[in-house]
């Protein structure tokens, strides 16, 4: 059997909001994601999308259930535990790309490791390594504000892969580039996760890139059902 990377069981979140008044983001969600498993979850605005990739990354808490990653709960480990298992075992992708302008495309792959450690040597070896597998090898040294949206985006996607993480999860990481543009960056993002066995989640608003995914979830006011 493939070892699951990400599970949900059963999980609810639930907001408060003024007046003692709450919102109910994710309803009694499970899901099983496996290595090498690419996930496409869709969904209307303020469906709980979001909020799924916040408590998949242990960035928040179920209010009840729990969210596993590589068999441990995080709702199970102290606040230290949860941050180097995010570190070292998720890695994100944002529709904003969020490089540093002024830092070179290799030193803006490299942000993970100057923050996270590691053997720098190997780490720069490997961030060159992923940026010629997205065609960028010839730019190394550039400033990453010279760069086009799909190129930024490249250089993202070499960041979030730098520490080999068995969990990728992207927040409608081409929901910035146009669609052309878009395909070739979702391609190389699915390519990227397949070659390394990471299992993949990402939040897309299309049906042409929900297509290109192993299996595609749709959550419905906080409900998830198979699309
Ligand atoms: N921090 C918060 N406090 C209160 N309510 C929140 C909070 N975060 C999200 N919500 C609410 O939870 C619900 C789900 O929001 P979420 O951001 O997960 O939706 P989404 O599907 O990602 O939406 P979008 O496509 O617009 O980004 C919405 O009703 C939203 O208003």
């Amino acid at each position: 059997m493939e070892p699951e990377v990400l599970a949900f069981r059963d999980v609810t979140k639930r907001y408060p909001l003024a007046a003692g008044a709450e919102v109910e983001a994710l309803r009694g969600v499970s899901l099983d994601v496996p290595a090498g498993r690419a996930v496409a979850l869709i969904g209307r605005s303020g469906s709980g999308k979001s909020t799924f990739l916040h408590l998949a990354a242990g960035i928040d808490a179920p209010t009840r259930g729990a969210v596993r990653l590589m068999g441990r709960d995080l709702g199970q480990l102290s606040d230290r535990e949860r941050t180097l298992a995010r570190r070292d075992g998720v890695g994100l992708v944002f529709q904003f790309f969020h490089l540093l302008p002024h830092l070179t495309v290799l030193d803006n792959v490299l942000v993970p490791a100057l923050i996270g450690g590691g053997d720098l040597a190997a780490l720069r070896a490997r961030a060159g390594a992923l940026l010629a597998r997205v065609g960028l090898s010839g730019r190394l040294a550039q400033p990453a504000q010279q760069l086009s949206g799909g190129e930024m985006q490249r250089v993202a996607l070499c960041r979030a892969l730098l520490r080999r993480p068995r969990l990728l999860l992207a927040d409608e990481p081409t929901g910035n580039l146009d669609e052309a543009t878009g395909q070739v960056v979702m391609e190389l993002l699915l390519g990227l996760a397949r070659e390394e066995g990471s299992a993949l989640v990402y939040v897309t608003h299309s049906r042409e890139l929900a297509a290109l995914a192993d299996e595609t979830w749709r959550l419905h006011s906080g409900l998830l059902e198979r699309a």
